[in-house]
């Protein structure tokens, strides 16, 4: 299949929209008709600027309310219809796109209905054009494929075809065996778009809400084994119409539009155990089995700061590295690098985010098979400079410009922290520290779908739906991400991608006043959180303060002995249960301008204690974090 996308789907002007298409490896595209009309120039323009991009137009749509257009309408309409092939033909595109008529003056009748479409094709077939015919869900009388089919089966002409736009045939929740049934030849293209579940009426959900494939949760592998089954082989071509994306950076969106469109076909031909035509081959997607490390760029005086925290959470410094200005940290199965060469990727970090997480290093099964399947995707690689004898750790871009380092137990990288790094002998305090629980990523608002799609793409992950969260200064979305094996003691991968439309939450100050986009959060497991915070606080540690009124409503709704409250309230730990078991928590005071450390405690609980965020966020509120002094000042 054809990769493609509509100019609609980006931001930015005609011109900005094609170039940054053409820079995402796309080789086709479908110029929305507002892309056109608005262009200062010439369609034959359009189709230079296009061609010159590698660029070939495979329609400028749509045409709206063709048919059942009642008589004193009709020849008006077919007028039209020739000024429109008019146009695609200065364009070189050889696709007329009829969307189903929305007109109240539309008229019913499936054979009157045909019977224009007889016309039509006729009128394309004598300029070797062709016709394609979508059912919009929301059209007068022909909102379901079904039927869009019938009429075009009826014509019986063989310029005319039908689009199949997956959104149109999902949001209806129509049966997809009949796709199975349909010609490949008479598919005139295919249009992708998934979306969340929303309970919204089709039109307002269509124009606002699409998102791309592997962002949303429409049934897009139904879909596409229907369609694989007719052995089509056209253009697949995404059609997102998407708020999000209209503000976003048209390069991102292009490039995450063609990764989710490889993303799709691999999934589609694994699923089916067979090739998929225009199917990119690449290793299979893999859990993660654990954060082998966490990387954090530390500027030198920061570092004194960044150390006395470390020990007061219990770690040792166990390893230094063996040319670098680089330690190791470490409690239980977590490792902590701290990194403060005048040189590399981490050093240029610092100058531009500030102290601050660098790297997230994820033990996945096969490092090579994760960075072959990353390359597949499009993700941008990155080569470290490693010393000699020293391991070169395959790498790729995440959040915020940060890496994301593949580390395997099978490979010579397995030994990561032998070869790169001298044992000091260090004891390990330890504060009953088992394995990091979870990493939490602020970013804008505009940039969670990409990353929920990087990860989710790059790795075998399970996605929980978006919640909103509400922060005193505004409402931060909030997504879970979870890959491998999540028992609460350092196993698999837990994130969750945080961004908010306004600008005074912590979340987006934290992205816009202080770092960038990056990690903003690390939760570390303990089996006894009475036993860590006691031992934390002995140390030093300023806990984030809850209110005496959050205990008394816990006391009120739950069924937690009144030892067990008072327990909580004293080391100012946060609670909640759900089906599975309990959840204990609690929070360091913000640490550098809107970091914190969080310390858990799950008895078989899943969640992340979104029934506390809103009381956390408002004791972080109060706290007016952000003119704390950075790691120096501890
Ligand atoms: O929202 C619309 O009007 C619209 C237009 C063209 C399409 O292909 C479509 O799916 C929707
Ligand atoms: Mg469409």
């Amino acid at each position: 299949m054809i990769p493609s996308i509509a100019t609609v789907c980006v931001s930015g002007t005609l011109v900005e929209k094609l170039e940054a298409i053409a820079a995402a490896g796309f080789p086709a595209v479908e110029i929305f008709e507002n892309d056109l009309i608005a262009f200062p120039g010439s369609p034959a323009e359009v189709r230079r600027i296009c061609g010159d991009l590698g660029l070939s137009i495979v329609t400028c749509q749509p045409f709206r309310d063709f048919e059942g257009m009642p008589e004193t309408r009709r020849q008006r309409t077919f007028d039209r219809a020739e000024r429109k092939f008019d146009l695609l033909q200065e364009l070189g595109s050889e696709l007329l796109f009829v969307c189903s008529n929305v007109s109240p003056e539309a008229q019913s009748g499936i054979d009157r209905l045909a019977a224009d479409f007889v016309e039509l094709g006729e009128r394309a077939g004598r300029r070797g054009l062709r016709v394609g015919y979508e059912a919009l869900a929301w059209g007068r009388h022909v909102y379901d494929y079904r039927d869009a089919w019938e009429i075009v089966r009826r014509a019986g002409r063989p310029e005319v075809g039908v689009v199949l736009d997956s959104f149109h045939i999902l949001a209806r929740k129509l049966e997809l065996s009949t796709i199975g049934t349909i010609p490949s030849d008479k598919i005139a293209m295919v249009q992708m778009a998934d979306a969340p579940l929303l309970q919204l009426d089709p039109l307002s959900w269509s124009r606002h809400w699409r998102c791309l494939p592997g962002q949303g949760d429409l049934d897009l592998a139904g879909f596409m084994d229907a369609l694989v089954s007719t052995g089509y082989d056209g253009v697949l071509s995404l059609e997102i119409f998407n708020d999000r994306f209209r503000a976003g950076s048209a390069r991102s969106v292009a490039l995450d539009g063609h990764r989710s469109l490889i993303w799709l076909l691999d999934e589609t031909a694994r699923r089916l155990g067979r090739p998929v035509p225009g199917a990119v081959p690449m290793p299979l997607p893999r859990p993660v089995e654990a954060v082998e490390f966490i990387e954090f760029a530390v500027a030198e005086v920061e570092r004194p700061g960044l150390e006395k925290l470390l020990r007061a959470f219990g770690f040792g410094r166990t390893g230094r590295h063996r040319s670098k200005d680089v330690d190791l940290w470490s409690q239980g199965d977590i490792r902590i690098v701290l990194n403060s060469d005048a040189e590399g990727f981490a050093h240029s970090y610092q100058i531009t985010h500030g102290t601050s997480v660098c790297a997230l290093a994820l033990r996945v099964p096969d490092a090579q098979g994760a960075t072959l399947r990353a390359r597949a995707l499009l993700d941008v690689p990155h080569t470290g400079a490693a010393g000699p004898g020293e391991l070169d750790i395959p790498a790729v871009r995440g959040v915020g410009g940060s890496l994301v380092y593949f580390l395997d137990r099978a490979s010579a990288l397995g030994r990561w922290s032998d070869v790169d790094f001298e044992p000091t002998g260090d004891v390990v305090p330890g504060a009953g520290l088992l394995g990091v629980d979870h990493v939490s990523q602020s970013m804008q608002y505009e940039e969670m779908l990409t990353w929920l799609l990087f990860y989710s793409s790059l790795f075998e992950t399970h996605k929980s739906p978006t919640q909103a969260v509400i922060d005193p200064g505004g409402v931060v979305q909030s997504q879970v991400i979870e890959s491998g094996p999540v028992d609460g003691a350092g196993h698999g991968l837990r994130l969750i991608l945080n961004g908010s439309q306004s600008h005074r939450t912590l979340s987006a100050r934290f992205v816009n006043e202080l770092f960038g986009s990056g990690v903003q959060h690390i939760a570390f497991a303990t089996h006894d959180i009475a036993a860590t915070v006691t031992r934390l606080v002995a140390s030093g540690m300023t806990m984030l303060p809850i209110p005496e009124n959050y205990y008394d409503d816990l006391e009120a709704r739950s069924d937690l002995a009144a030892g067990q409250i008072d327990a909580l309230r004293t080391l100012n730990v946060l609670y909640d249960r759900d089906v599975a078991g309990e959840f204990r928590h609690a929070y360091t005071a913000p640490l550098n301008g809107g970091f914190f450390f969080e310390i858990v405690q799950r008895d078989g609980y899943a969640g992340y204690g979104a029934a506390n965020a809103a009381i956390r966020l408002t004791a972080q509120a109060n706290l007016h974090t952000l003119a704390t002094p950075a790691f120096a000042g501890q």
